[in-house]
């Protein structure tokens, strides 16, 4: 299974062990593979910098400036995630062309659509006992870096290993009413998917995250899920579809 591990899930470093924790005790009954972002490590090295913080449609607009920055706070988050897993590798897209890159729309600088992943990479990590952690960065076609926002990379990696993926985030799901837990949809639709992004009910980061899931579908993930990282339990019950929005073609 992949597991999506994004930045609001990750807060305060208690958040983020208890997480590496479930990950840890998921592994003993199926394989897992951790695709991460990293969004408000990011925010903070930007600002120290000075550098400003814009996003249109849920993606950060990434200046050459930016990425290094980008690329700098993943890389860092990416050591500390996989030593906090254990018995894990660290990787970034870049290393083994894991994560293969072309510009998504020069509008929004040096963000990258995925093109290619090395699944073979990620299966000899897995025959080797391993579990790869990977961070978003891809390679473009130019050498040079591209920033993926972590759900599409995530949805990318589960559709090269068909395998299902579960989208941890800072809430329970996807919400018909937000902020109103209570109005969880259990299961979307493409069609739904679609019309809540039309109607504006689904925004912001959502929308890069039930994109990814349909996409990650029509790749040849078996299922999507996006769920709460946020309580104890809610990933192994996410994966046995008891928590969080299934998304469905
Ligand atoms: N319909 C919705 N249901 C739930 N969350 C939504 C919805 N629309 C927008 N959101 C926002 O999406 C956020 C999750 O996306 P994001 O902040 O990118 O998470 P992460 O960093 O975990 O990937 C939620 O915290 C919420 O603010
Ligand atoms: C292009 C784009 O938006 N990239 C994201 C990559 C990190 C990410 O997606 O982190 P979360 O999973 O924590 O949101 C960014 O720069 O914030």
């Amino acid at each position: 299974m992949i597991v999506k591990y994004g930045g609001n899930a990750m807060k305060s470093l208690d958040l983020r062990r208890a997480v590496a924790a479930e990950i840890a005790a998921l592994r003993a009954e199926q394989t897992v593979v951790v695709v991460h972002g990293g969004g408000p490590v990011i925010e903070r090295e930007l600002a120290a910098r000075g550098l400003p913080s814009e996003f249109r449609a849920g993606l950060r607009v990434t200046t050459p400036e930016a990425m290094d920055v980008v690329e700098m706070a993943l890389c860092q988050l990416n050591k500390q995630l996989s030593q906090d897993v254990g018995h894990a590798v660290g990787l970034m897209g870049r290393d083994s062309e894991l994560l293969r890159a072309e510009v998504f729309d020069p509008g929004l600088g040096r963000v990258g659509r995925v093109t290619g992943v090395n699944a073979d990479v990620l299966r000899a990590l897995i025959g080797a006992g391993l579990t790869p952690v990977v961070g978003c960065v891809a390679v473009g076609p130019d050498g040079d870096a591209l920033n993926v926002n972590a759900d599409t990379a995530a949805g990318a990696v589960a559709g090269a290993l068909n395998e299902g993926i579960v989208f941890l985030t800072d809430v329970d799901g996807v919400y018909r009413n937000y902020p109103d837990p209570e109005s969880r949809a259990a299961h979307l639709t493409r069609a739904e998917v679609e019309a809540g992004i039309a109607d504006g009910w689904i925004a912001g980061g959502m929308i890069p995250k039930v994109r990814a899931a349909l996409d990650a579908l029509d790749r040849g993930a078996p299922f999507a899920v996006i769920a709460s990282g946020m309580h104890a339990g809610a990933l192994s019950a996410a994966a046995r579809g008891e928590a969080g929005t299934r998304v469905t073609p």
